[in-house]
């Protein structure tokens, strides 16, 4: 080969090499816009109206600790009742008795069929903790509902699995608790997501589990885990795409029908993540294909986070869409899932 074409050799597979790396430079560049997009579309607090991000989480816990210290203070309730292993425990309030020292033996084993709704906090599954959140008991407890808000461990000590094994547990032992119960469970964000998950559970050990949910009110959830891989929110929890997957009852459900059916609200606030909306229309639509009775409120005027803050005064909508929900699911449930009201919520 002469000098000139071996120089001619030499040209080509340079700029193939170049050309290489310009592609995965391109790649990389656009794996990292769309890493940054996800980051920001999963993050609820930059999606609020009412103050910078990093302002309205510190708001909201400050805020949310001040309610649950008073609710704690003038409530009748039972507080760090251990459910499961590994020290998770639980808040449970009580409606007022005119004998407050009665309070837990009316609603306890023998006792009535009072509604007891179930509340899994949110915070990513890595942050929050029950006792911020006592205070939403109390519009459930003014309407003569038992209230349990519910502790799980978080990551990264505790993996998704656990947890969802921890509100299996929490579930067991209410139903043990309260026997005669219509139980109800209620979620907010990575909360509903653990909610959720209770209804692709195996409950062919506890058979009286599907029988005892009547509902479940999923606040701003994420039912889709797998976009979350590659965000910040990833960092504690550690899932692959085919862990997540594995945990992600959007997917979960297109493989396999619920383990029971009850009443399903899925509600999303005006001022959130259109990631979030699209997740719970998708979640919507594919409980209706299960022929599960659901429905989707958007909630005017509030954020990811005010949504929950506002639960403190029982006039609030979304506390009396929830009263509804529980009112309204008087029926007994049938063999084969529940009697729901024709007219739904
Ligand atoms: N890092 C998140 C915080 C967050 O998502 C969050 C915080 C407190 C309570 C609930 C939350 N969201 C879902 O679990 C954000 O920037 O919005």
């Amino acid at each position: 080969m002469g000098n000139r074409a071996k120089d001619q050799d030499i040209q080509e597979e340079t700029s193939k090499a170049l050309c290489g790396v310009c592609l995965s430079l391109n790649i990389a560049n656009m794996d990292e816009e769309k890493n940054e997009w996800l980051a920001q579309y999963y993050s609820p607090s930059k999606w609020n109206n009412r103050m910078d991000p990093g302002g309205v989480v510190d708001y909201h816990v400050n805020i949310c600790t001040g309610y649950s210290k008073t609710t704690r203070k003038s409530s009748h309730c039972e507080l760090s009742v251990c459910y499961g292993e590994k020290k998770a425990k639980m808040d449970i309030f009580y409606p007022a008795q005119e004998n407050d020292d009665t309070a837990e033996c009316v609603h306890e084993e023998s006792g009535s069929s009072a509604a007891v709704v179930l509340f899994v906090h949110g915070g990513y599954w890595q942050e929050g903790s029950r006792k911020i959140y006592s205070f939403v008991s109390e519009s459930w407890t003014k309407d003569g509902c038992v209230a349990a808000v519910v502790g799980y461990n978080l990551a990264p000590e505790a993996s998704l699995d656990q947890m969802v094994g921890e509100i299996q547990s929490a579930v067991k032992y209410i139903n043990t608790r309260f026997p005669k119960s219509r139980l109800f469970l209620c979620g907010h964000s990575a909360g509903a997501h653990l909610c959720a998950m209770m209804m692709v559970s195996d409950w062919s050990k506890d058979l009286s589990i599907p029988q005892a949910i009547h509902g479940m009110f999923l606040l701003s959830g994420v039912f889709d885990l797998v976009p979350i891989v590659s965000t910040y929110v990833n960092d504690a929890l550690k899932l692959t795409e085919e862990s997540a997957a594995q945990v992600s009852p959007q997917q979960i459900l297109t493989k396999m029908s619920p383990t029971f059916v009850c009443l399903i609200l899925v509600v999303m606030e005006e001022h959130g993540s259109p990631e979030f909306l699209r997740q719970a229309k998708e979640f919507v639509e594919i409980l209706k294909s299960h022929k599960v009775q659901c429905c989707l409120l958007e909630l005017p005027g509030v954020d990811h986070f005010s949504m929950i803050e506002n639960m403190v005064n029982s006039d609030d909508l979304l506390c009396q869409e929830i009263l509804k929900g529980v009112r309204n699911i008087t029926s007994a449930k049938s063999e084969k899932g529940v009697k729901v009201p024709d007219s739904g919520l």
